[in-house]
C-alpha cells in the first residue's frame, strides 16, 4: 500500500533508530500534504460509490451517524499519502454496530494524515465525540505542570487506585490497525532505545510478549498492568490483532507504577498508576515519564504526531487531544443504584466502566470512573476535573450511607 518512495525511505531508516534522525527529517519535509491521492484504476472502480456504501441501518456509533452517501462518494477512491483508504478507517465501525455500555466511535485513523485527508468525516465525528470541539477553528491546549493540581489526595476508604494514561504515535509510521510488520518492529525499537535513557526512579525492564509465558501474561493482566489479548471485536475488526504478539511488549519500572505498552492500540501507551488515592503523585510521575520519553525520542531524531488543532494524534479519534484517561477505581455501591447516576456523571464530564477494562461491567458497586473529554482541555484541567468530580461522588456516597437524601 505504500508508495515506492515511502517504502524505500522506510526500509532505509527503520531499525537503525540511532541513525534515523536525518532520514526522518527528510520524510517529513518531503511527504505530500493535503487531500491525498486517487486510487489507481482497480476492479473496485467498476462500481459507483453508492454500490459500495456500507449498510449502517442498525448502527449506533458516531461514524455511522455522520457517514452520508455524499461523504463516502467523495472519499471512496481517495487515499492518504501512505495509501490508506476511508474503507480501512471505517471497517471496525461497519463490523461493530454497537457496544453494550458506550457509543463507540466506529472508526480509526490509519495514519496521521487520515484525519485531514478524510476530514469531512473525521471532523464531525470528533466534534460529536469531543463535546462540540471544532478541529477546523479550535486549538488544543497542552499543560503538564502537575504542581498546579489542588486537593490531589482522595479518600482511600472509597478510592482503591488511581491511574493516568495516554498514548503517543511516532510521526512517519502508520498506526497499529494497518502498520506493516516492519513498521511495528521499528516502533518497538524506537521505544526500547528510549527506555534505556529513563532516570533511575523510572528505569526498568521491557518484556516482549513473544518471550513471555502465558502465566506471566495472565498475572500481569489480572494485576491490571498489561493490556488484554486483543479479542474484542472493536480491536480485531480494526486490524489491531494482526501478527499478535509480534513486536508487542510492556515496559515497567522497578516499582511497577510507571508502565509503557508497546504496539497495542497505539504505538505507545504511557501509564502511571498506584494503589490508594494520591492522584497528584500519579499525575506527577506521569508528566515526568512522558516528558523524558519525548525528549529522548526527539534526541534520536523522531517525534510524536501532533497538530495545533488536534493535539496529540492517536489511532482512535476519541483519544485525540491529550489522549488522557485519568481514572480511579472507586466504591460507590449506593450512589450507583440511583437512577440519576448516569446523568450526574455526564454533568461532571465523567464516564464509568467496569474495573476489568473497557469491555467489562462493574461488579459490586466498584467502578472505573474517568474523564470523558480529551480534546480542548489541558492535562491539568482534566486531572483536576476528575479529582473534583470523584470527590463529589464520594461525598454523595457518604450521605447515602447515612441515609440522607441526595
Ligand atoms: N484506576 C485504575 N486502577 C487500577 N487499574 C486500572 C485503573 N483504570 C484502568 N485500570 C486497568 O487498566 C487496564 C486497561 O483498562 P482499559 O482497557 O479500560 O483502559 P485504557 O488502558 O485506558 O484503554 P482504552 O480506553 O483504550 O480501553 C485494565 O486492566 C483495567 O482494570
Amino acid at each position: 500500500r505504500l508508495t515506492p518512495v515511502i517504502k524505500m525511505h522506510k526500509i532505509a531508516t527503520l531499525g537503525a533508530t540511532a541513525a534515523a534522525a536525518g532520514c526522518a527529517g527528510w520524510f517529513y519535509k518531503n511527504r505530500s500534504e493535503g487531500a491525498g491521492a486517487r486510487l489507481p484504476p482497480t476492479r473496485k472502480l467498476l462500481y459507483p460509490p453508492s454500490a459500495d456504501f456500507p449498510n449502517l441501518k442498525s448502527h449506533n456509533n458516531v461514524m455511522a451517524s455522520h457517514l452520508t452517501p455524499g461523504v463516502y462518494a467523495k472519499y471512496r477512491d481517495v487515499t492518504t499519502p501512505n495509501g490508506f483508504t476511508l474503507d480501512q478507517c471505517i471497517q471496525t465501525g461497519v463490523d461493530n454496530p454497537g457496544h453494550p455500555f458506550i457509543k463507540t466511535v466506529g472508526m480509526v485513523a490509519c495514519d496521521e494524515e487520515s484525519y485531514t485527508t478524510f476530514k469531512d468525516i473525521f471532523y464531525p465525528v470528533i466534534k460529536e465525540r469531543h463535546n462540540g470541539y471544532d478541529p477546523e477553528s479550535d486549538t488544543h491546549p497542552i499543560d503538564m505542570d502537575s504542581t498546579k493540581i489542588k486537593k490531589g489526595q482522595l479518600d482511600e476508604k472509597y478510592v482503591l487506585s488511581c491511574r493516568v494514561r495516554t498514548g503517543r504515535a511516532v510521526r512517519g509510521l502508520s498506526h497499529p490497525p494497518v502498520c506493516s510488520r516492519a513498521e511495528r518492529r521499528a516502533v518497538e525499537s524506537i521505544l526500547c532505545e528510549a527506555f534505556t535513557g529513563l532516570s533511575s526512579d523510572l528505569a526498568g525492564i521491557i518484556t516482549h510478549l513473544v518471550t513471555m509465558s502465558e502465566e506471566d501474561q495472565d498475572k500481569l493482566i489480572d494485576d491490571h498492568f498489561l493490556f488484554d489479548k486483543p479479542v474484542s471485536p472493536l480491536l480485531t475488526c480494526a486490524g489491531m490483532a494482526r501478527d499478535w504478539p509480534d513486536a508487542r511488549g510492556i515496559f515497567h519500572n522497578d516499582e511497577k507504577n510507571f508502565l509503557v505498552w508497546v504496539n497495542e492500540e497505539d504505538h505507545m501507551r504511557v501509564i502511571s498508576m498506584e494503589k490508594g488515592g494520591n492522584m497528584k503523585s500519579v499525575f506527577t510521575r506521569f508528566c515526568k515519564g512522558i516528558n523524558q520519553m519525548e525528549s529522548i525520542i526527539q534526541g534520536n531524531g523522531w517525534e510524536f504526531q501532533k497538530s495545533e488543532n488536534l493535539g496529540y494524534i492517536l489511532t482512535c479519534p476519541s483519544n485525540t487531544g491529550n489522549g488522557l484517561r485519568c481514572g480511579v477505581h472507586v466504591k460507590l455501591p449506593n450512589l450507583s443504584k440511583n437512577k440519576r447516576f448516569d446523568d450526574l456523571l455526564l454533568n461532571l464530564r465523567l464516564q464509568k466502566r467496569g474495573t476489568g477494562g473497557v469491555d467489562t461491567a462493574a461488579v459490586g458497586g466498584t467502578f472505573d470512573i474517568s474523564n470523558l473529554d480529551r480534546l480542548g482541555k489541558s492535562e491539568v484541567q482534566l486531572v483536576q476535573e476528575v479529582i473534583d468530580g470523584v470527590q463529589k461522588l464520594v461525598d454523595l456516597e457518604k450521605m447515602l450511607e447515612k441515609r440522607k437524601s441526595v
